[in-house]
This record gives structure tokens, sequence and C-alpha cells, in this order.
């Protein structure tokens, strides 16, 4: 049967046919199912992740008050809504591992998706719903508007500018407008709050939330003559996690495979690694769904974790990003099959990385570098580059920054990490070593990003010289005197050469 027509001959996937599936589907009632968690932001991770956990606590008999109710808050979010509104909320998820076997599943926890844009008080009924007892978000790093130079809240973009000056009928445009209206309604009609639980990227991403949030709602107060940032300081709790598990863009070649290995027809399944973890903090406002008994590591100190995951795993990332892109390669598992890539990688996690972490419970780190690599490999994730290598301006400063600084105060290696930086200026640059061009992706940052990298060789340390990315980086002459080898050779002799040099101690 050709592709086409396996796709046609393929189920539609929503509830009426999911009997007829021949992979496994929720075994509970889901009409039975309350929601109790809104979690805004869902993208494929979220998918992948808690809606996973929640659909093995409810399949265990488990806390049935607890289920999703999606939002986006985007307008980009409509299509999203589409898919899920057509197929009663469900949608595949499916696990590829590095042997080719497939282990798809119907993950059935969500139950209702709202999107802002188009009903927004039916978002704010949905988060002052005193059933509701979680807002949790997957935002991405740059949904929590933190000034990359001060630390502090970053009023300025256009949606959360409006939210912190509009009247209190106005509709809120952004997750935290959402979500400090919100709580606004909430103690204005008597009820307790929601827990606040982030679970996006971020070093220590409840503290985050919980500052953003806050300083969000004081600048609210002050243009409406309200108290409730003091109310939410002390009142709403923020848990910080450690969320773990790659998954990277949906693309057709995914939906066409369900469609004709499994004759599943899903608008917008979710594909992902095996490899699944969530370590969590066990502060909750009124309760919690029983995430230990699904696997989730539930600790009193998430930071060991988190930094560990943030500083080897997301950092690696971008190791590999940059400069497996501009040696040719397209996919992480491609770089990750060359031995020099992965002894490069490796050197950073072991000497650079390593030596800034905190002792980890309970975690043997040579095994978990070890595990990082492997999953990195994996053929089948087909992770792309151009993935990894988006948003680099919030990625690199809390992942990588934090070693450097450490390295350079500790008198440790900082070459690595050099290279690392300098690949990101060479190819901020958006010409590849062919000449093609590189579709610089970098929100708010790209145009800016692009005409410093070009400014090498006049200015060689131009791209250094911002303090909001980089801090004083600049100052460093042990830090430009790498960067600025590295960043030579990146021109003269390209990314394999720069990455050989290093591998030779030159
Ligand atoms: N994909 C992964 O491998 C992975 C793994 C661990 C953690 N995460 C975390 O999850 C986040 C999302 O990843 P994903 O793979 O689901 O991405 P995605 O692109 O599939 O989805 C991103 C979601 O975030 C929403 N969003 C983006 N910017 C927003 C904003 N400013 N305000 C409100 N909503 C916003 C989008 O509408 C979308 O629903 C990452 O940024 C990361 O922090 C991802
Ligand atoms: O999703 P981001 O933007 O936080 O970072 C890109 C990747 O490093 C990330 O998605 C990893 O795949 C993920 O963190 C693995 O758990």
């Amino acid at each position: 049967m050709s592709a086409d027509a396996a796709a046609q001959s393929a189920t539609a996937l929503n509830r009426a046919t999911l009997s007829e599936l021949e992979i496994p589907v929720p075994s509970y009632d889901r009409d039975t199912l309350r929601v109790g968690i809104v979690h805004i932001g869902v993208g494929g991770f979220h998918r992948a992740h808690q809606a996973m956990y929640l659909d093995r606590l409810f399949a265990a008999g488990r806390d049935q008050d607890w289920a999703l109710c999606g939002v986006g808050v985007l307008d980009a979010d409509r299509a999203m809504g589409e898919v899920l509104h057509r197929q009663d909320e469900l949608y595949t998820l499916v696990e590829k591992h590095a042997d080719g076997s497939r282990a798809p599943r119907v993950i059935g926890s969500m139950v209702e998706f709202l999107v802002g844009p188009d009903d927004p008080e039916a978002v704010l009924a949905r988060m002052t719903d005193p059933a509701v007892r979680i807002v949790s978000l997957t935002v991405t790093e740059g949904g929590y508007h933190v000034n990359t130079a001060t630390g502090e809240f970053d009023p300025s973009e256009a949606a959360v500018a409006h939210d912190i000056a509009s009247p209190v009928d106005d509709a809120p445009t952004s997750a935290f407008g959402y979500l400090v209206e919100a709580l606004r309604r909430r103690r204005a009609d008597g009820n307790p709050p929601f827990t606040v639980m982030s679970c996006d990227n971020i070093a220590g991403n409840g503290d985050v939330a919980h500052r953003m949030i806050t300083a969000f709602a004081r600048l609210r107060d002050d243009a409406l003559g309200t108290d409730l940032a003091a109310w939410i300081e002390r009142e709403v709790p923020f848990p910080n996690s450690m969320v773990d598990r790659i998954t990277p863009r949906t693309t057709d070649a995914d939906r066409a495979e369900l469609a004709e290995r499994f004759g599943v027809d899903d608008g917008w399944p979710v594909v992902c690694e095996p490899f699944c973890q969530w370590v969590l903090e066990d502060t909750f406002v009124s309760g919690r769904p029983a995430f230990d008994e699904a696997g989730v590591q539930v600790v009193a100190d998430v930071e060991p974790y988190e930094l560990m995951k943030l500083r080897l795993l997301n950092a690696s990332h971008q190791a590999i990003a940059y400069l497996g892109y501009l040696a040719g390669f397209r996919y992480a598992h491609e770089v990750c099959a060359d031995d020099e890539f992965v002894r490069f990688v490796r050197g950073y996690m072991d000497d650079e990385a390593t030596p800034t972490l905190l002792p980890v419970p309970g975690v043997d780190l040579d095994e978990y570098k070890s595990t990082l690599i492997s999953r990195f490999a994996n053929p089948e994730i087909r992770d792309t580059l151009a993935r990894l290598a988006a948003e680099s301006s919030d990625r690199i400063p809390p992942w990588l920054v934090p070693v450097i600084r450490k390295n350079l105060e500790n008198g440790g290696e900082v070459e690595r990490s050099a290279l690392i930086v300098a690949a990101w200026a060479r190819y901020a640059e958006g010409v590849d070593e062919d000449g093609a061009p590189i579709e610089v992706v970098d929100t708010g940052r790209a145009e800016d990003r692009i005409a410093a990298a070009r400014r090498y060789p006049d200015e060689p340390l131009a791209f250094l010289e911002d303090r909001s990315l980089f801090g004083d980086l600049v100052d460093d002459e042990r830090f430009t005197a790498a960067y600025r080898r590295h960043l030579d050779r990146l021109h003269t002799d390209g990314a394999r050469a720069a990455l050989q040099a290093v591998l030779a101690g030159a």
C-alpha cells in the first residue's frame, strides 16, 4: 500500500474511534475526569511529559479530579486548538527507540483546550474555578520576561505592557496577564489561589516565575491602585522543577508513519525519546496529584538536579548545535555519531560543566553523561540542529555563561565553552561555510545578533560586548583570548578544524 493510501485508510483519532485502534488507548473513563490543572503552553513537550504522567495516574485509577485543561494564549495556538477539538483533546504519543521500534499510545489526560484570543473569559472562568488547584506552564524561556542583564522583570513586550496597564475588564493577552487576573478574581471571590508550576528549562524555574509574576503584579497594582502583589507573594507557591525528555518538533513524516505503521490518523501526534525525568519540589497550596506514584521524583531541593540537567544536557545541545551546523550536519544524532564531536562534548561536560555542579543525590554523574551522549545519538529522534540553535539569546546566557563565570572565578577551564560561544557568533553571521544562508531564529534579538556578528573581523569582540547577554565576560582577558583564537580559526579553517585544535590542546 502506498503512503497516501495508508494515510487515507487510517482511522481518524477521536473518542468515537478509540475502540477501533490497535494501539494502547486510555483504559479509564474520560467522562468521569474533572479538570484540576490548567496548563498554559501546550506544545510538544507538555504533551510528552506532564500530560503523560497524568495519563499514567488515571490509568492506575488514581486522582481523577486532576485532569488537564490546555490553554494557548497566542494567536498561533489556534492551530493546536483546531486539531485537539477535532480529536476530543486526544493525541498519540510515540516513543521512538534507537532500534527503530516504536511505542505509540493515545493520551487522554487532557479533556479541554481553550484558545485565549478566541474566548478569554472562558479561560478566566476555568482558572477561577476552585476545582483548579494548579496552573502549570511551558511558555519557553522567553515567556518569563527576564532581563538577562539585570535578572529583573522586563515589562517591554507588547502583550505584557498591554496587560499591565489595561483596565480590569479588558481581556488579558499574555500568560502573566491571565495568571494575575485569575488570581485577583479568586481572591475577590474569597477562594484560595492556585499553585503556579513552571515546567520550563530555567534554573530555579519556580523562583523565577515567582519573582517575575509578582513584579508584573506590582506594576499592575501601581496602574490600578490595587494590592495584589503582596497577596501573591505571601499565598501562592511556585515549586521548582527539573524536567527532561527530548521532544523534537512533529513532522509530516511522523504523521505519515503513524498512519502507515499503526493505522492512526492524528493531526498532531507527539514524538519523543523513551527517556523521561521530572524532579519536583513539594510545595503546593491545595494538594497535587500523586505524581510520585507515576514516576516523578518529589524532593525537597531541586537545584542540584536542575543545574546538572541544564549545564550537561541543554548546554551540550548548544555545543552540538552551532559547531555541528557549521561542520555540515543537520541533526543531533549525526553530530553524535562523529567521534571528534563526541570527544569534544564529553570534554566540555567533564572538564568545564561538572566542576560547577553541586553534589547530586543518588546520581552517578559518569553514567548520566554517557547516557546523555547515547540519548543525543538516537538516530530515530531526528532532533534538528535548527531547533537546538533557535532562541540562542534565551539559552546561552542562562545555561553556558554561568559555567564560564564559575570557571573563570575558580581558575577552571574555559576553552571548550569559549569555542561554543565563538561558534554561536560565527553561526549568527547567517552564512554557512559554503556561503549558503543560515536562518537565524532568535525572537527580538536576531537582527541585533546578526549585526554584531558581522562586525568581525574589524571588531572581533563586538558579539561579546552585549552585557545583557554575557555580563562582563568581554572584560576577562583569559576568556577573550580563547574566544578570539577560536573565532579566527572558525573563519580561517572552519568548525571541524577549530574543534580539532581544541582536542589537540592547541
Ligand atoms: N522540547 C523539549 O525537548 C523540551 C524538554 C524539556 C523542557 N522543555 C521546555 O518546554 C518549552 C516548550 O517546548 P516545546 O517543545 O513544547 O515547544 P513548542 O514550540 O512545541 O511549544 C511551545 C508552547 O509555548 C507557547 N508559548 C511560547 N511562547 C509563549 C509566550 N511568550 N507566552 C505564552 N505561551 C508561549 C506556545 O504557544 C506553545 O504552546 C521549552 O522552551 C522548554 O523550556 C522542552
Ligand atoms: O526547549 P528549549 O528551548 O528549552 O531547549 C532546547 C533543547 O535543549 C531542549 O528542548 C532539550 O531537548 C530538552 O530540555 C530535553 O529535556
